[in-house]
């Protein structure tokens, strides 16, 4: 007996030794199993006999080995059993049995399932005591549940890394359809099974609504949402496990399986929780392990899948509702400058810009004032994949030199004295979109060097700063100016010319294009009347002749303008030529203005009165000018920039500074 201790001890001081080290389970099994082993049998490993026993674990009612030394053997199933149900050691001459406490259970796993595992040593007619099995199996169960919780923390490690990393390209996707499958497709690798679905809560209809992976047509499945191991999970908000050969049948809804042709043996389904509040949205399903039944670290790994699903579906909801706005506002916005015209000259305009939208080429478009040149430009724009960016205007000849750079590249704080923030300039702006550049042929040579190094470069660089700014702007410019004139008398860069006539749309007068006058009155009208509230008034044939011979100087503006008037000054519901005011003459249109400056027409506020004399005023003058807006600002004795700020703040359309 002192004998057998002193080896006891030795051997004990081994495994203490070899148990220091970090094992894994398979060294654990080979090293300190066989001394453990024998702490009980007796022998000393290394004598030529090697102790027979390990550890065993039920797995869907079977009993397996898990870890094992010596000779393999058919496990003594019914001394196993009598130690689990008694929880107590069961010794036989042939077999000694300890049951081990659960070595899966953990705190941290959303599920707790007892796994039955023991303690097996063969005696073969060696005593053995019970003291010595009792501190045997304490070692053994608490080195394998520290080499378990180790192996554990690692596994949800990785885990969460692939968790983590599936979720990440999860967020690219932006179809419904592919997201989801993504999601199936991530939980049946992960979890190691055959297929895996989502069931989103239809609350209002009582439904689940399952999608995808499900193998019927179209991928979408409509269940009772209190029926099945599914409906147990929305009840009770916790996750469910099942399997085909434990668990009783009625939980679960074969229904599914017949709609599917496809039989589940085993199953686990975790809720998945969304909004701010948390609230069940759903449930995820994974189904048949590909090896046994799911386990609590599956449920885990569902439960992290399930919340990362759940964020990633909420979110491209919301991201679907956004981009659905953001198209009505385009929409509105592109159904608002629309290009009104039937005329062939305005029909193969509206072509071309159809071709030339589809590319990012520059464009340059040319016609007189008031012709609809920035209405084309945002045709073009609205209608090239750049329509949901921005559309940035810029009329060159109403700025400065001075201000011109500030205005299209920006400034830094304290650039010069006035910039006492810094500035987002209209390049930046627009990035994405396109800019339109006005009246380019009145920029200055500084202004041109500037704009013509940034459409090479595609970058800017603040005024004050020094860092280069990447831009991603599509540029349209337009003038009324015969530019080829203008770069023989070196007043505009032949190179900038080269660059930003790239394609070139010509719009017509007008005079030039036939029955799109009265098209247009007619849109005008429409328009005026809805904002006044007024019902549109129809043009007798003296108005739509009047309309058809008068030739428009300041062409779709002037008529414009000319409707607007029309629509505020008078109340008939016929209009006649008379009520046009339209003159053909310079002088009869001084003559029409001062006869129009009929105080009986004229609204009774003095600012109003005072507004609607201005803008006849100043229509006049365009008028005169054929559309010159130099010589119309000089005949009413302004700079032309400030004709624009006048014609601006008296709402009269013109561009903006
Ligand atoms: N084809 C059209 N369809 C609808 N509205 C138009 C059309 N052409 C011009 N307009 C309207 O006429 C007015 C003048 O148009 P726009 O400002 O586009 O002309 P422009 O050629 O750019 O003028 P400017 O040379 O003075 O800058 C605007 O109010 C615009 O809405």
């Amino acid at each position: 007996m002192a004998e057998a201790n002193d080896v006891n001890s030795a051997v004990t001081a081994e495994i203490f030794e070899i148990l220091q080290q970090e094992l894994s389970r398979e060294q654990f099994r080979a090293t300190a199993l066989p001394l453990l082993l024998s702490q009980i049998t007796g022998q000393t490993p290394g004598d030529g006999a090697t102790p027979c026993g390990g550890i065993v674990r039920q797995v869907q009612s079977q009993w397996q080995t898990d870890l094992w030394v010596g000779k393999s053997t058919t496990l003594p199933e019914d001394e196993i059993s009598d130690a689990i149900d008694r929880s107590a050691i069961s010794l036989t001459d042939q077999w000694c049995v300890a049951p081990l406490p659960s070595l899966t259970t953990d705190d941290d796993l959303p599920l707790s399932i007892a796994t039955a595992s023991a303690l097996v040593v063969r005696l073969d007619g060696q005593p053995a005591a019970q003291s010595h099995i009792q501190r045997t199996t304490q070692i053994t169960s608490s080195v394998l549940s520290r080499i378990d919780q180790r192996d554990r923390r690692k596994l949800r490690i990785e885990q969460l890394t692939a968790v983590l990393n599936a979720s990440i390209d999860w967020q690219r996707l932006d179809d419904d359809e592919k997201l989801l499958h993504a999601i199936a497709d991530t939980a049946t690798e992960l979890l190691d099974c055959q297929r895996a679905s989502i069931f989103l809560w239809d609350k209002r209809r009582k439904k689940l609504i399952g999608r995808p992976a499900l193998g019927i047509d179209g991928g979408v499945l409509e269940v009772a949402d209190s029926v099945g191991i599914v409906g147990e999970v929305l009840l009770s908000g916790e996750p469910k496990l099942w399997s085909a050969d434990a668990d009783d049948e009625a939980r679960i809804n074969r229904k599914v399986d017949k709609k599917t042709e496809f039989q589940t043996d085993s199953l686990l389904a975790v809720p998945m929780q969304g909004g701010h509040r948390g609230d069940v949205i759903g449930v995820f399903e994974a189904i048949n392990h590909n090896n046994g039944s799911f386990g609590a670290f599956d449920a885990a790994v569902l439960s992290d899948l399930a919340t990362h699903a759940s964020v990633a579906i909420e979110g491209l909801r919301a991201r679907r509702t956004l981009a659905q706005s953001r198209d009505r506002l385009v929409d509105d916005a592109a159904s608002a400058t629309k290009l009104i015209g039937d005329h062939p000259s305005i029909q193969s305009v509206r072509t071309s810009a159809g071709k030339v939208a589809k590319t990012d080429l520059s464009l340059l478009i040319l016609g007189r004032n008031g012709t609809g040149k920035e209405v084309l430009a945002q045709h073009v724009h609205y209608e090239s994949n750049r329509r949901n960016g921005p559309f940035i205007a810029v009329n060159c000849a109403a700025l400065v030199e001075s201000l011109l750079e500030s205005e299209l590249f920006g400034h830094e704080k304290g650039a010069f004295t006035d910039a006492n923030q810094t500035r987002v300039g209209k390049f930046e702006l627009a990035n994405g979109g396109t800019l339109f550049l006005d009246e380019v042929g009145d920029m200055s040579p500084g202004g041109q060097a500037k704009l013509l190094r940034v459409l090479e470069e595609k970058v800017v660089v603040r005024v004050g700063g020094s860092q280069t700014i990447p831009v991603d702007v599509r540029v349209i410019a337009a003038t009324n100016q015969p530019l080829e004139q203008l770069i023989a008398e070196r007043r505009f860069r032949e190179d900038l010319f080269f660059r930003l006539n790239v394609v070139s749309l010509t719009l017509p007068s007008l005079h030039q294009r036939g029955d799109d006058v009265l098209l247009l009155a007619e849109h005008f009208m429409q328009h005026f009347c809805y904002h006044i509230g007024r019902q549109v008034p129809t043009l007798d044939a003296s108005a739509r002749k009047a309309m058809l011979s008068h030739p428009w100087p300041g062409n779709v503006r002037e008529l414009r303008n000319t409707i607007e008037r029309l629509c505020y000054l008078t109340s008939e519901d016929v209009i006649t030529a008379a009520d046009l005011t339209l003159n053909t003459s310079a002088a009869s249109r001084i003559n029409a203005a001062s006869t129009s400056v009929d105080a009986s027409q004229f609204p009774d506020e003095l600012t109003d009165a005072t507004r609607v004399f201005q803008v006849t005023h100043i229509e006049n003058a365009i008028a005169r000018s054929g559309g010159n807006m130099t010589d119309a600002a000089a005949s009413l004795g302004l700079h032309r920039s400030n004709l624009y700020r006048k014609m601006r703040q008296l709402d009269m359309n013109a561009d903006e500074e």
